[in-house]
Formats: C-alpha cells, structure tokens, sequence
C-alpha cells in the first residue's frame, strides 16, 4: 500500500477479500484478518513447512508469517516475544491465537529432529489444551456462538533447542460487560 489511510486500506482489503479470497492482508506492520466463516486450505501442515525458516517478506501474508517472524527473532536474540491479537467479538482472535499456537507446536516439536515433522507430547498437551479452557471459559453470544468470556495471556515457555517445554494461560482484561 502506498498510503495508509483509510480508503486505501478498505479499498485493499475488499480487493483482497472480494476479489481473491485472501483473508490476510499487511496494514503497515500489522496484520489484518477478515473472519472468512469458512474452512479455508490454508492452515495445513505443508503451509506450516512453507512458511517454516522462510523471510516472510517473500510470502503471503498470513498468521503463520506472524508467527515465524516472533520465532525467528526469539531463537536469533534469545528474547521474549509478544503477539498482540486484537478486534471485536466474533473477529477470529480466538481462533488466529490458536493457530499461532499450533504453528509453534509444529515447528517448535519438530526442530530438535528435521525429519520428524510429528507434534510430540507437550506440544499436544499446550494445543489439548484449548478445549479446556473453552468448556470452562466460554459462551454463546448473540455475535460468536464460541465466544470467549475473558481475555487471555498466553506464555509459550521453549528451551534453548527451541522445543516447547510448557505454557500457561493468564485471565486478563474482563470486561464488566462479559
Ligand atoms: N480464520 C478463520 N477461518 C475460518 N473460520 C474462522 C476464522 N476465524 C474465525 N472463524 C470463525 O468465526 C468464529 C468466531 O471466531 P473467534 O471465536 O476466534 O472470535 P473472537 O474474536 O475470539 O471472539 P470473542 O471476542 O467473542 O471471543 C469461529 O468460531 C469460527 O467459526
């Protein structure tokens, strides 16, 4: 985008959306996701292992280059990175933070052994882990049919060979509205 004002990121966006079915899109150094309400072929594991050790500046974009870039830049300065996934009810955070998820249960499970590209057991254990907190923590809304009663912070705690070795979930953000 030449300009980033309003117009053009609207006009981008239904271009994207309307036109070629992209539902991701870079505002800047933002990634916008229009909820598609669709099971789009675009979260398989090849799309993972496109996506794994590459610049994200040669390829779509996608929650998955998010995710690479925060892995990327963990496992090269060893320092803490943080996804901020934001917007209304209904606007696909829940589900794009599970994606995250699962894209650092992918690669993070199989960096210790390049040939073996299955998800071990912790790495099953933090994405098992979803469902739970769903049953406990959310609702049907008049706007979301599963929709989240309370924020979360999510830590994905890795060990210096970048494998997962745990994660915790925080409550956040409650708002007196939910
Ligand atoms: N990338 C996607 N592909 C297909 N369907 C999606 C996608 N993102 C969201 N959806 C659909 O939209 C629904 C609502 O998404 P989600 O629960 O992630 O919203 P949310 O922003 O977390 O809402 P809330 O704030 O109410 O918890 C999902 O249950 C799913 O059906």
């Amino acid at each position: 985008m030449s300009y980033l004002n309003e117009p053009e990121v609207l006009y981008n966006l239904q271009v994207r959306f309307a036109d070629r079915n992209c539902i991701y899109t870079y505002c800047g150094i933002v990634l916008v996701a229009i909820n598609p309400y669709d099971d789009l072929p675009i979260y398989g594991n090849e799309i993972v292992q496109a996506y794994n050790g590459q610049d994200s500046n040669n390829l779509d974009p996608h929650i998955y280059a998010v995710a690479e870039e925060a892995f990327k830049q963990m496992s090269r300065f060893e320092q803490n990175q943080s996804i901020i996934v934001s917007g209304e009810s209904g606007a696909g955070k829940t589900v794009s933070a599970k994606y995250a998820m699962r894209y650092f249960a992918i690669v993070g499970g199989s960096s210790h052994d390049e040939t073996q590209k299955e998800i071990s057991l912790v790495e099953k254990k933090v994405l098992a882990s979803n469902p739970i907190m769903e049953a406990i923590g959310n609702a049907k809304t008049t706007r979301n049919d599963n929709s989240s009663r309370f924020g979360k912070y999510i830590e994905i705690d890795f060990k210096k060979d970048l494998t997962i070795i745990g994660a915790q979930m925080r409550t956040y953000l409650l708002e007196k509205s939910r």
